[in-house]
């Protein structure tokens, strides 16, 4: 029961896994409930959009081969529609922002850009207007009944703001994943209580409560497991009616490190249990068999040092999270930026270390942030993203371009 892979292998692993997944209920959700949902049903256009010939400038609407001197015989204003004639040649009509394109106008000219004395405009010379200039054509956003968004897609700002021009105030999307989390260990108290001098509090628990609600689930958290097989097996058949059992603690080599013990005698299959990355080398990921009228069900013991909980989590936990979600693939969120040090590398292991990226638009800088090792919390939480280290190279050097994991 030992099968130990590679960090793109493990990587790719479990977004097999997830692909084959059976998609959850649905239901309909407030527009603004929806948010961090995901689209069951894809939306489509109700009617063209723009839904006219719109004035993207305030100016004057008229003919583009035109030239010199016209009389403006109108004025439309957004919200109103060119009642009169269609434009005749040397004619135009003031037109605002956002207004229809009156008929027979085929460019608008910008306010700035001509000079009005009473009814008569002058358009600036060298200044030649080209068909189609300042207007954006009737549905080449999008014609009616195109799919604006498809199913399988995370709604965020971008998504409300579209479904909301189409009309939508509530959308189809699936059910959030309910996600069971079970911290073990004989150490551990939960917050209410207060810490003997060797005892620590249950942060994990909360720390993937906010992870899974940050990956589109809804977390249902279990009384802690005490390191024995009895409590741990008693533990793990309440998470049965969860879609996700996430553990963590007590996947290493310790004594008391009883989690893929126990998960074996329930007849759990193993895909991996562990991974060449540091931290988070404990990580296992496997199946619970259909038992006891629940269906089979996935399961990661996740490594309990809290920084390690928390990488593995970003690793492989929301990636299946969110396509239990309903999302599309959704694999990690890499990018890249330029290593402001020098950094140690771990031959033969992944190093996906907390660090600081600047953001900065020029040029991405990042750092590693200084840390106590995968139980320093604070440090991570210092931290905006994950520096990944290949597993190749023993030093990095500053100025090198590196991957890094977005949190
Ligand atoms: N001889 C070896 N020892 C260790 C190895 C190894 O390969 N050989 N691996 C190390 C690595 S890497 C890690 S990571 C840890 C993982 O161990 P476990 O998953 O078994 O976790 P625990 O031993 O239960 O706890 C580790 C550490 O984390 C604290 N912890 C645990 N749960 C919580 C929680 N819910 N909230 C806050 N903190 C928690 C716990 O008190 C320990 O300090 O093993 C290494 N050892
Ligand atoms: O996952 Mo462990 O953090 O490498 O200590």
């Amino acid at each position: 029961m030992n099968h130990i892979l590679d960090f793109d292998e493990a990587l790719k692993l479990v977004q097999r896994h997830a692909a084959d997944l059976h998609k959850l209920e649905t239901e309909t959700e407030p527009l603004l409930h929806c948010l961090g949902r995901v689209l069951a049903e894809p939306v489509t256009a109700d009617r063209d959009q723009p839904p006219f010939d719109r004035s993207t400038r305030d100016g004057f609407a008229l003919r583009a081969a035109d030239t010199g001197t016209l009389k403006v015989i109108g004025q439309i204003r957004a919200g109103e529609r060119w009642s009169g004639q269609p434009l005749e040649p040397g004619n135009a009509i003031e037109i605002m922002t956002g207004a229809p394109v009156p008929a027979g106008a085929d460019a608008v000219a910008m306010i700035e850009h001509v000079e009005l004395q009473g009814d008569s405009l002058r358009l600036a010379e060298g200044r030649p207007l080209t068909s189609g200039e300042n207007i954006v054509p009737r549905g080449s956003e999008a014609r009616a009944g195109d799919m604006v968004i498809a199913r399988g897609t995370a709604i965020a700002a971008a998504e409300i703001a579209l479904a909301a021009s189409c009309g939508l105030s509530g959308l189809f999307v699936y059910r959030r994943p309910r996600v069971a989390i079970v911290a073990t260990g004989d150490e551990l108290v939960e917050l209410d209580e207060t810490p003997g001098d060797q005892q620590i509090r249950n942060s994990n628990s909360y720390a993937l409560a906010a992870l899974a609600a940050e990956a589109g689930a809804e977390a249902v958290r279990l009384p802690i497991a005490r390191d024995r097989r009895d409590d741990l097996e008693k533990i793990i058949l309440k998470a049965r009616s969860s879609d996700l059992l996430l553990l963590s603690g007590g996947v290493s080599m310790g004594k008391y490190d009883l989690v893929e013990e126990v998960l074996h005698t329930m007849n759990a299959e193993f895909f991996f249990t562990g991974v060449k990355m540091q931290p988070g080398k404990p990580v296992v990921f496997g199946r619970l068999p259909a038992s006891g009228g629940f269906p089979a069900q996935y399961f990661f013991g996740l490594p309990g040092n809290p920084v390690s909980t928390q990488v593995t989590f970003h690793c492989f936990v929301a990636p299946m999270l969110r396509v239990m979600a309903g999302a599309i693939a959704s694999p990690p969120r890499f990018a890249q930026a330029t290593l402001a040090e020098d950094v140690a590398g771990k031959p033969g292991l992944t190093r996906v270390l907390p660090s600081h990226l600047t953001y900065d638009r020029v040029s991405p800088q990042v750092r590693i942030v200084a840390w106590q090792g995968s139980g320093d919390l604070a440090a991570n939480a210092r931290a905006n993203c994950y520096v990944v280290l290949p597993a190749d190279k023993e030093r990095f050097a500053v100025g090198e371009v590196i991957t890094v994991l977005l949190r």
